[in-house]
């Protein structure tokens, strides 16, 4: 019924992965979280830690970005068991979407019951600077329109439904959570909210192709993060998101600015500190099975 191409991990490949990791820690995660670019200081928040190589974990894909170390790592965050991938997948890696997206459905088989995802964007929304924070109130798939969803190909009713819903992608009690944490943080200058448009990247984005997507709706443009949550909430784990706008997308043929990686890296060091107290504070509020 689907075509050879399809290069999914099954329900019993997730299982054996996430069991091989449970055989080697005795953290129970409750929460996972994914690094962006040059976000990978997140992870060095989590105390006991336990810290597996991507090359290690059977079925893992490996990363190749730089800004992206290539470790899970387990341990505690003010008490709370978490789970930090340090370091995600893009399509531009030349990985199957069923791969990039395969953490997520190991996170709950862990028994991960919200994920926060991190990413580094190019702000579209004309009043973003660079260093501003915006929290992900929804998405626009592009990828997805041209039939590349990772959901695509058997659909295991052990994960989820074949038709998930999306209109509740971005749990809204954990977007308000994250604004009162943010305000509460003095954040409130530079903390904004938007949607997120992905591409497929690698090569950013043209100056026609920015306004287009700035009139389509979108506030940041990125290469991540929407495959994650697609698969996520196929799966039933909570999602709140977030973009570090590290560079205002091109919108203007005068512009002398020019789109590049290191920029990306440099602002994410910038505000990595602000970055990890806005998440670890968040975690510390977030309830197992509701929000406190
Ligand atoms: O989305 P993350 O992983 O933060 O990375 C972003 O930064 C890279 C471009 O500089 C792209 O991979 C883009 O998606
Ligand atoms: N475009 C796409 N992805 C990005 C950008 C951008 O401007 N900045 C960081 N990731």
């Amino acid at each position: 019924m689907f075509p050879e191409s399809h290069t999914g991990y099954s329900y019993e490949d997730c299982r054996a992965t996430a069991d091989w990791l449970l055989a080697q820690t005795a953290v129970r995660p409750v929460v996972g979280i994914v690094c962006g670019s040059g976000l990978g200081g997140l992870a060095d928040m989590l105390k006991d830690q336990v810290v597996f190589n991507y090359r290690d974990i059977p079925n893992f894909p490996q990363s190749t970005v730089h800004g992206h170390a290539g470790r899970l790592v387990f341990g505690t965050l003010k008490g709370r068991p978490c789970v930090c991938m340090q370091g995600r997948f893009h399509l531009y890696e030349g990985y199957p979407i069923q791969k990039i997206t395969l953490p997520m459905r190991i996170f709950k088989l862990l028994g991960v019951e919200t994920v926060i995802l991190t990413n580094a964007a190019g702000g579209l929304n004309q009043d973003f600077k660079v260093g501003d924070i915006m929290i992900i109130k929804d998405h626009l798939n592009m990828p997805g329109f041209a039939g590349n969803n990772p959901l695509i190909g058997p659909n295991d009713e052990r994960f989820g439904v074949r038709f998930p819903c999306m209109s509740d992608a971005y749990d809204r009690e954990l977007q308000q959570l994250a604004m009162d944490v943010g305000i509460e943080l003095g954040y409130g200058d530079f903390l904004r909210e938007g949607v997120y448009c992905v591409l497929g990247g690698p090569s950013f984005e043209t100056i026609a192709e920015c306004r287009m997507l700035h009139k389509l709706g979108a506030d940041a443009v990125g290469m991540s993060t929407v495959h994650e949550v697609i698969v996520a909430r196929h799966c039933g784990m909570r999602v709140f998101a977030l973009s570090l706008i590290t560079n205002r997308a091109v919108m203007d043929y005068d512009s002398e600015e020019k789109a590049n990686h290191e920029e990306v890296l440099e602002t994410g060091k910038q505000r990595a500190e602000q970055l990890e107290r806005m998440v670890s504070t968040m975690v510390t509020r977030i309830g197992h099975n509701n929000y406190s």
